[in-house]
């Protein structure tokens, strides 16, 4: 059985991201309007685009707490917000779902997903990686890093210094893997599985660009924070 041992650096780093992590949550009332009473397309589609507007604001603050981040070019720490963004979003949305929630929540929420306008064929991939990141029942250490990981990758469009970003995710990376073996030890492949949730974020990310082209809401409107953030419109 490896005893896993984390370095004071770890630690640290370890609790910044938890703590930034848990600071930064999508305000209860954004998430508590999902369970009102209106069920119309337009509706989902408004409340969807106010949750994911909120979730960039969150991803900004959160990402502004990982350590070293802000030591990085300034026009490299956009492009890997722009990069990562949507790949966050699909991340929190699958920890948004598979959150204990009172008996019908996740039903309501479900439903309205399924009613925003979304077109058939994303709907299928994406409550499969919503069902897939379920069935890991990751600790939120791991969620926060998982997240952090994502952030931090170095092959996004337009990063000039890839060695810098390369640097800070390999701490999370090697802190990650030592969480996995501390909260799964009977599942030594289990960072594995994590680390394959990333690839299949990056195929679903892909759809995301059809997805809005082919919002079904009649005239769908973003908001400037998702336009920017997505290069839409
Ligand atoms: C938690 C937040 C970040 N999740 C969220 O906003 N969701 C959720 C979702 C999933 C589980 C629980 C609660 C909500 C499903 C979808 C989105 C947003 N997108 S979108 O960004 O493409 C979008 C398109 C049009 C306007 S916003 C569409 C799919």
């Amino acid at each position: 059985k490896e005893k896993i041992e984390f370095t004071t650096e770890q630690q640290a780093l370890m609790r910044v991201i938890t703590d930034a992590y848990n600071k930064h949550q999508i305000p209860q009332d954004v998430t508590k309007k999902l369970l009102q009473d209106q069920y119309s397309t337009e509706e989902n589609f408004l409340l969807l685009t106010e949750m994911a507007t909120s979730q960039v604001q969150v991803l900004v603050e959160f990402t502004k707490n990982i350590p070293g981040f802000l030591s990085l070019d300034r026009e490299d720490q956009i492009a890997l917000l722009k990069g990562s963004a949507v790949e966050a979003m699909f991340l929190r949305s699958a920890q948004a779902l598979n959150k204990k929630m009172p008996i019908g929540h996740t039903e309501v929420l479900e439903e309205r997903i399924h009613k925003s306008g979304i077109s058939e064929e994303f709907i299928k991939p994406m409550f499969n990686f919503y069902k897939s990141i379920g069935e890991l029942h990751m600790v939120l250490e791991e969620q926060a890093l998982l997240t952090t990981i994502t952030i931090l990758t170095p092959d996004r469009p337009y990063v000039k210094d890839q060695p810098a970003v390369e640097r800070l995710q390999e701490n999370v990376l090697d802190l990650l893997r030592k969480m996995c073996v501390l909260h799964h030890p009977q599942e030594p492949q289990y960072f594995a599985r994590l680390l394959g949730r990333l690839t299949e974020l990056r195929t679903l990310s892909h759809y995301h660009a059809e997805m809005l082209a082919s919002w079904k809401v009649n005239n769908h409107k973003f908001t400037p924070l998702l336009c920017e953030i997505w290069d839409v419109q």
